[in-house]
């Protein structure tokens, strides 16, 4: 028996960083996803360790059951119903880390391994598995794949447990029930502490839910864009660090108090404004560039926040001024200091222009691709 559980990456329009410090944020799924499959062995091939695959690096780690309970099992009172942070077991996740000896080149990866490691004893307890991880989204861009990594897994760990209701005979995608979603989007978030130390949620709740959502203190607004919106995500490939840039725009604020609220406030201010023009009803065909320009000026606005914060990056200003020889308007989005910048792509744009664009920009290094904005959040299928 096994289940496979997806969950999207997203797009924040509107609001990243200042999201961490209580201001407003809009994000959106996009349809790319991570996949995790968890099977138990059968009595046969039951070799009692718990196995986990990172197929797109072609990496796997290995455990035996015993001795990850040996290491946890006196700090780890986990109750699968309340999500909860490793505080008292952070050193233990972090020696069964170190044990595998993980490439020096892939570090990052550590985060990622505690975060599966945790969610999977609090969630499943101590059996024998194998999970395997596969994703179309690039790690550490701003795309989210930690926290699409997060969603993924804890959805495939709660698909198994007493806490969901899911048809274990049911072909193909199904989905979780509202208390179920809340459930795992604690968990993941959970996840997404581990691997990003100051996490605001949105991510998480974005990859969860799917669509577009309005993100606030924790809190969640979902609505729907009256509009089909397209934009390009281009990727610089300037790899970067959640954790590092989160960490750098808290430290200007401790440095800059004042100055960074008046930014948190602008922004907050922004991204409310943003999700009332993307949720009011659908304008004519004459109002379109109408409504199309308000979103790049809130959206031009935003990257100089973000500027302002100091998480922008040379890569970044080459997109941004790229794209304004095309009349395009464009931000980071995620953390920034590299990673993904979104282009609206207005709908009267002909297709010749969008080809250029991707042209100049693919001849810098970068790499594009189209996405429509918004879909389904986390779905499972179960294979018998
Ligand atoms: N498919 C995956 N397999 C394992 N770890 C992953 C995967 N996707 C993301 N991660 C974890 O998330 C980290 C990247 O997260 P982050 O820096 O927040 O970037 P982003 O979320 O923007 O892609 C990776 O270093 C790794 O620890
Ligand atoms: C910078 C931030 O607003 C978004 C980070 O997104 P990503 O991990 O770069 O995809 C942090 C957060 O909200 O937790
Ligand atoms: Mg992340």
């Amino acid at each position: 028996m096994e289940v496979t559980a997806r969950a999207p990456g997203k797009i924040i329009l509107s609001g990243e960083h200042g999201v961490v410090h209580g201001s407003t944020a809009v994000a959106s799924s996009i349809g790319l996803y991570t996949s995790v499959t968890i099977h138990f062995p059968s009595q046969n091939e039951n070799d009692g360790n718990l196995k986990l695959r990172l197929r797109d690096l072609s990496l796997e780690f290995s455990w035996s059951i015993s001795h990850i309970q040996e290491c946890l099992k006196e700090s780890n009172k986990a109750d699968c119903l309340k999500p909860s942070a490793p505080a008292a077991c952070l050193s233990n996740l972090q020696a069964l880390v170190e044990e595998q000896h993980i490439p020096e080149a892939k570090f990052g990866l550590a985060s990622g391994i505690k975060a599966f490691l945790w969610l999977y004893t609090c969630i499943q307890g101590y059996k024998p598995a194998t999970v395997s991880v596969s994703s179309e989204l690039p790690m550490s861009s701003g795309l989210g794949s930690s926290a699409a990594y997060c969603v993924a897994l804890s959805a495939a760990f709660l698909s198994f447990s007493s806490a969901t209701k899911l048809d274990v005979g049911k072909q193909g995608w199904q989905e979780f029930e509202d208390d179920e979603l809340k459930l795992l989007n604690g968990w993941a978030f959970e996840g997404e502490k581990i691997i990003h130390g100051k996490p605001s949620g949105i991510d998480n709740t974005a990859s969860t839910y799917g669509n577009m959502i309005k993100f606030k203190s924790g809190n969640l607004t979902p609505f729907t864009s009256s509009l089909p919106l397209r934009m390009l995500i281009t990727n610089t490939k300037v790899g970067r660090n959640t954790k590092a840039l989160v960490a750098g725009v808290s430290e200007r604020t401790k440095r800059h108090y004042e100055a960074m609220a008046c930014v948190f406030s602008a922004v907050d201010s922004i991204s409310t404004e943003l999700s009332e023009i993307i949720k009011a009803p659908a304008p004519n065909d004459i109002a379109i560039t109408e409504f199309e320009e308000k979103i790049e000026e809130l959206m031009e606005m935003n990257q100089g926040l973000l500027q302002c914060m100091g998480v922008s990056h040379a890569s970044i200003e080459t997109v941004l001024r790229t794209t304004l020889k095309y009349k395009l308007t464009s931000k980071l989005t995620g953390a920034g200091g590299g990673g993904c910048v979104i282009t609206l792509l207005p709908t009267l744009l002909s297709q010749t222009v969008v080809d250029k664009v991707i042209a100049e920009l693919e001849s810098c290094g970068f790499q594009c691709m189209v996405a429509g904005v918004g879909g389904k959040g986390v779905q499972v299928s179960f294979k018998t």
